[in-house]
């Protein structure tokens, strides 16, 4: 049977491609779902770097493995997120350049593949929200910024207010290492994760040549198993 839904469970949301018989995949991300999981939402095919419901853990048969996924190299604990998005964008590149994809979720892990379609490396970084907590939960003074997630509301680049210092200086953070890492490994940045459209003008606007795929992760999760 083809699938017609699949979820890669994330660190913060869980991510879902869904289609009705033959029409095209349409993608969506969720909070995560609390036990006990409905019936329903046993998808047909599965993935998880985030913390596995024991209800899918029953499914192991379902679950896409890192092994599944064609990423030359990969070393065993590479999380698949990063082999998909890895693999995905060297093969929408054409399969003979490296490429750098940045997948902006909770933590932004930046993942090198190389020409020959290798995994080459990378970064791994708390990403926007998760060191915002960081700060919060890790200091005296600095507050908890809401569930909402930051406010990005135009703001001097130097702002004297703790929250909107704060919000600025990772974001800062998150643009410095993904500028720095293209300066070392030149050529477009993909860019997904569900802090890019965040980054995404932010790097425009430094002249980083960057290719966002908001949905680079499902898009390839869905091509390899249909
Ligand atoms: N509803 C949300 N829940 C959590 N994070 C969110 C949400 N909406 C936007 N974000 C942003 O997306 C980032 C998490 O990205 P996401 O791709 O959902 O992560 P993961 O794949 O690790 O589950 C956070 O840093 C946060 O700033
Ligand atoms: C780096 C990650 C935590 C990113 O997860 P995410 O923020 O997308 O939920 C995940 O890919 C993971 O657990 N990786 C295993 C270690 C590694 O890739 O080196």
């Amino acid at each position: 049977m083809t699938p017609q839904q699949c979820l890669l469970i994330g660190n913060s949301r869980w991510h879902w491609a869904d289609r009705a018989h033959a029409s095209r995949w349409l993608f969506r991300h969720t909070d995560p779902l609390v036990e006990p999981l409905p019936k329903t939402s046993t998808p047909d095919r599965w993935a998880a770097v985030g913390k596995i419901p024991a209800a899918l853990s029953q499914h192991a048969d379902q679950q896409l493995l890192l092994d599944q996924v064609p990423l030359k190299d990969a070393p065993p604990w590479l999380g698949i997120d990063r082999a998909l998005a890895g693999w995905g964008a060297w093969l929408r590149s054409g399969g003979g350049e490296g490429v750098c994809v940045v997948d902006a979720g909770t933590v932004l892990s930046l993942t090198r593949v190389t020409a020959a379609g290798c995994f080459g490396g990378g970064w791994l970084c708390a990403g926007l929200r998760l060191q915002l907590q960081a700060m919060g939960e890790g200091t005296a003074a600095l507050p908890a910024l809401g569930p909402d997630g930051p406010c990005l509301d135009p703001c001097p680049t130097f702002p004297a207010e703790t929250a909107s210092a704060m919000t600025q200086g990772v974001l800062q953070s998150l643009l410095g290492l993904i500028h720095g890492a293209q300066l070392r490994c030149p050529g477009p940045v993909w860019l997904c994760g569900g802090d890019a459209p965040l980054l995404f003008p932010e790097l425009k606007a430094r002249g980083v040549e960057v290719q966002h795929t908001p949905n680079l992760v499902m898009e390839t999760f869905v091509d390899l198993v249909s």
